[in-house]
């Protein structure tokens, strides 16, 4: 994100946007039709990025719009230093921001958002931030912190307590810099005070995002103290949720046309597409918002809704991404319009993951995986392919290894996902097929691009990294399948690797008269 934080504007001599001259933004700008001055706060947020903007606090923006909500305004709550960016512009935007909708066919609907009401930077303010989530008007505690700031083993999903900052915060009557420090010191007070436990909401992209939290969060406090533990065991509830809107990183020109349409400065607006969705698990003894009156769904059970999510839409997203920067795109919606890589993706989405999902209630799969192609192909957007790139070890070992594990366990194909795993293995080793320097960002790089440098001599180098692939190397018929792809991709590149895995008239045969090793053997 690029723009300034002090309020003046770069290129001209617009107002800034905040409480006192949101009235003057242009006509056709939706605006808080609702007196923020009756809100009171029931969630506090932590990770207010792109995606809470385009998601949570819109649909509790929605709600309030309707005079539903009044008493469940959010506060939004940032721990690392890069959330002080934000903090300094909401502090001169009184928490306004525009959201920006963008329809396929280049229509624009932009809302200036009035639903986070208060905003903390923990660093600067940590005993405000424990005092907010304790204090009893607050009944949700909401997070979108990525997949990486739940801090679990990546092949055995259990809590790391090793990591630097959680031995930090272990330490008797340490100020807290991690979200269990934050949230494990607030619930200790809301016990001691008699005050009931708030639900806490995982917003993120994790299968079993609830059932994730309520294991680090209580693992965490057990450590902190034992009988604080086992009153957070029975006390806190997790609901899980599935969440969906691509949220692409704002733009130098999302800021500059914000201010075009709005008539004020807005630092800060976030894009998005206009699918919404958010399938949530009832489970709130503190209330909730009505959220299903703003297009949200309560369900018993969120697993389907998870796996078609994570399987289809996010493994498919790190499906195009490695292939589609390695054949020279930057934007996703130009990658989608390269029909090797649409056709790959329907291939893997039909072949490899639709056998591991479960039956979802409402859903017609063939029709979604549809509408994601065209949500992928949606040139407004305009979502980069780096936004995908971007901390793989986070995401491929929690969305895609999963469905190669119950595809060999079942006998299905794995050769696609085998050629998505090798994708980015082959951009892993940070140089492209023209010799260019690849920005890769990981948590992990280090390590993964210096084990990818070696792998033309040692092909299954990368994939024996146990702490995301787990013993998946040793099965003969996966490490096979992404040789062959890693071959290819060093000999022939990434697009030609892409018209041989979909080569065969995909569709033609019967699921039983193709051997599920049959694409294996194409390259
Ligand atoms: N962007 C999307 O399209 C989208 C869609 C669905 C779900 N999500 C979920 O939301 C998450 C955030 O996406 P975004 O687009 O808002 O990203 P973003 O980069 O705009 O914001 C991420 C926020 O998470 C915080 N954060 C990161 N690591 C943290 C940690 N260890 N502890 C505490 N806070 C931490 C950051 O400070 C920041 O406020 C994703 O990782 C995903 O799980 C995103
Ligand atoms: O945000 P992440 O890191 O979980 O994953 C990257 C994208 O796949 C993701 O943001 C999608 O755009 C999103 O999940 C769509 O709802």
């Amino acid at each position: 994100m690029i723009g300034r934080a002090d309020g003046a504007s770069d290129e001209t001599s617009a107002r800034r946007l905040s409480a006192s001259t949101v009235d003057e933004a242009n006509d056709g700008v939706g605006r808080p039709e609702f007196d923020r001055s009756d809100l009171s706060v029931g969630i506090v947020h932590v990770g207010v990025g792109g995606f809470h903007r385009a998601h949570m606090a819109m649909c509790v923006d929605s709600l309030m719009s309707q005079g539903l909500a009044l008493d469940w305004a959010i506060c939004g709550v940032g721990l690392l230093e890069s959330d002080r960016r934000i903090k300094t512009i909401f502090d001169a935007q009184d928490c306004l921001y525009t959201l920006t909708v963008k329809h396929p066919d280049g229509r624009e609907e932009s809302t200036v958002i009035g639903s986070i009401v208060d905003y903390l930077f923990a660093p600067d303010e940590p005993e405000a931030v424990i005092e907010r989530m304790a204090h009893p008007g607050t009944r949700i505690v909401s997070l979108t912190i990525t997949e990486g700031g739940y801090n679990f083993d990546r092949v055995t999903g259990e809590f790391d307590a090793t990591a630097p900052a959680v031995v930090s915060d272990l330490v008797p009557g340490a100020v807290p810099t991690t979200v269990f420090g934050y949230v494990t010191e607030a619930l200790r007070r809301r016990r001691d005070r008699g005050i009931p436990a708030f639900t806490v909401l995982s917003c993120d992209n994790i299968q079993g995002n609830g059932h994730m939290a309520a294991r680090v969060f209580t693992a965490f406090a057990e450590l902190k103290d034992p009988a604080l533990g086992a009153w957070v065991r029975e006390n806190v509830s997790f609901p899980n949720s599935m969440v969906d809107r691509i949220t692409p990183v704002t733009s130098a020109e999302d800021v500059a046309s914000t201010e075009r349409r709005l008539g004020l400065k807005d630092e800060w607006p976030v894009v998005c597409e206009p699918f919404f969705q958010w399938v949530i698990e009832d489970d709130f003894p503190l209330g909730r918002p009505p959220v299903e009156r703003a297009g949200a769904q309560l369900v018993g059970d969120v697993e389907p809704y998870e796996l078609m999510k994570l399987r289809l839409l996010n493994a498919s997203h790190q499906g195009l991404c490695y292939f589609g920067y390695l054949s020279g795109y930057r934007l996703v919606h130009d990658a989608l319009a390269d029909p090797l890589i649409e056709t790959f993706l329907l291939a893997y989405m039909d072949r490899e993951a639709t056998p591991t999902l479960r039956p979802v209630p409402g859903v017609d799969l063939d029709k979604y995986k549809h509408t994601l192609i065209e949500r992928f192909s949606n040139p407004f957007v305009r979502d980069t392919i780096a936004r995908l790139c971007a901390e793989s070890s986070d995401r491929i070992p929690k969305w895609l290894v999963p469905v190669i594990r119950e595809q060999l366990d079942a006998g299905g194909e794995v050769a696609l996902s085998a050629a998505i795993v090798a994708s980015w293995a082959r951009y892993a080793e940070a140089i492209d097929e023209q010799g260019e320097p690849i920005t890769v960002v990981d948590p992990l790089r280090d390590e993964l691009v210096a084990i990818a440098q070696t792998q033309h001599d040692d092909p299954l180098a990368f994939i024996r990294n146990r702490a995301l692939f787990g013993d998946l190397a040793e099965n003969a018929r996966f490490a096979d399948a992404y040789s062959r792809a890693l071959h290819s991709l060093h000999t022939v590149g990434a697009h030609e690797t892409l018209r041989t895995l979909i080569g065969a008239p995909i569709g033609a045969s019967t699921p039983d008269e193709v051997h599920p090793n049959e694409s294996e053997k194409k390259l």
